[in-house]
C-alpha cells in the first residue's frame, strides 16, 4: 500500500522517498535493500569484524581507500555545546551528517566538499529544543541530500525512520534504536561494524537528557537507556549529542560503572530527574517550531 510521502523535497527525490516507503519493512537507505531479520535488530556484517576491532583507535584518523574503516569526524558547536558527526564510507564516499547546527551548516558543507564526500543523508537523533538544526540549510547547500528523523519525532523530513531499520551509506550501516524519554522521538544510531553508538540526548557522558519538557519521561528514559544502549557490548563507544564540560566520548562499560544518574535504581532516577531544577534552554521558543520543519523556518 502506498504511504503518503513527505512533500518537503526541494531535491526532486520525492518519488524515491515514496518508493522507499513502499519497500518497508526491511528498507535500507542508501541504495541497497536488505530484509531485516524478524526481530529487526541484529544486523549481519560479515567480513567486517576486523575493521570493527580496529575502529576504536583508528576511527578519527583512518580514511584510506579500501580500508573499509568508516571515516568519522566529531564536530562541535561551542554555543549550544552540540556534537555533530560526519560519517562516511571510505570506498564509495557516501556520507551522512548527524545532528548539525544551523549556524555551522556551512562549515559542515565545506568539510564534506573538501573531503570529496557525497552527502546523502542529514539525520537528527531527535527534535532539538536548544538549537535549530542545520538540516534545512544543508539541504540548500547540498541539494542532493535527504533529511532523516524518526517518525515518532513528529518533525518533517524526507525519510522517517523507525526502530529496527538500518541506514546504509556505502558499506556502512547504522541501526535505528528508539530511545524515548528525553523526547518521544529520540533515537540512537548504532554502528555494529565499528562498535559505537550515537546516543543523541538519551545518554550523555556521565549524564543523560533532561525529561522535563517535550513529552519527557524519566521512567521511559531509564528503560530506554538500559534496554537499548547499556545493553550493547561493554566495549562499544558512545558518542553524545552534547557535552557541557569537555567530554567527547565514553563507553558502555564506563557508563554502567560511573554514570551518576543511570547507576541508580529506577525510583531514585525518577526522583532525581524530577528535581533537576534546570533553566529552560535559551533558544527553546525558536528551536522547536523551526525543528518541526527541519530547520527550514525563516531561512535566509
Ligand atoms: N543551557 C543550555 C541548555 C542545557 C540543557 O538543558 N541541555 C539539555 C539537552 S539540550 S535540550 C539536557 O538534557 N541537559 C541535561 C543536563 O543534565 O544538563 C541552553 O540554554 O541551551
Amino acid at each position: 500500500m502506498l504511504k503518503p510521502f513527505p512533500v518537503h523535497s526541494e531535491t526532486g527525490l520525492g518519488f524515491i522517498t515514496m518508493l522507499r516507503s513502499v519497500l518497508r519493512p526491511g528498507v535500507i537507505l542508501g541504495g541497497r535493500r536488505t530484509p531485516l531479520n524478524p526481530h529487526g535488530r541484529t544486523i549481519c556484517l560479515s567480513g567486517r569484524e576486523k575493521a570493527g576491532t580496529l575502529a576504536f583507535s583508528l576511527r578519527k584518523f583512518t580514511q584510506t581507500r579500501g580500508s573499509g574503516v568508516m571515516i568519522f569526524r566529531q564536530l562541535f558547536d561551542r554555543d549550544s555545546c552540540t556534537y555533530t558527526y560526519l560519517l562516511a564510507d571510505p570506498d564509495t564516499k557516501e556520507a551522512v551528517l548527524v545532528d548539525p547546527v544551523i549556524e555551522l551548516a556551512e562549515r559542515d558543507a565545506k568539510l564534506v566538499d573538501q573531503m570529496g564526500l557525497n552527502l546523502i543523508y542529514v539525520m537528527n537523533t531527535h527534535m532539538h529544543a536548544d538549537h535549530i538544526t542545520g538540516t534545512g540549510l544543508l539541504k540548500k547547500l547540498v541539494p542532493s541530500c535527504q533529511s532523516v528523523i524518526s517518525k515518532e519525532s513528529g518533525a518533517m523530513a524526507d525519510v522517517h525512520v523507525e526502530h529496527g531499520e538500518v541506514v546504509k551509506f556505502g558499506e556502512q550501516e547504522l541501526e535505528v534504536r528508539q530511545t524515548p524519554g528525553h523526547t518521544n522521538g529520540c533515537v540512537t544510531y548504532v554502528c555494529h561494524g565499528e562498535k559505537f553508538a550515537l546516543t543523541g540526548d538519551a545518554l550523555l557522558v556521565r549524564g543523560c537528557g533532561r525529561t522535563d519538557f517535550q513529552e519527557g519521561s524519566a521512567e521511559t528514559l531509564y528503560e530506554s537507556v538500559h534496554s537499548q544502549i547499556l545493553s550493547l557490548p561493554d566495549d562499544f563507544a558512545l558518542y553524545p549529542a552534547h557535552d557541557y564540560v569537555g567530554h567527547t566520548v565514553t563507553s558502555v562499560a564506563e557508563e554502567k560503572e560511573f554514570n551518576p544518574r543511570l547507576t541508580k535504581s529506577k525510583e531514585e532516577f525518577i526522583d532525581l530527574m524530577n528535581n533537576l531544577g534546570l533553566a529552560y534552554p535559551r533558544k527553546i521558543d525558536i528551536s522547536l517550531p523551526a525543528n518541526k520543519v527541519c530547520g527550514l523556518y525563516n531561512l535566509p
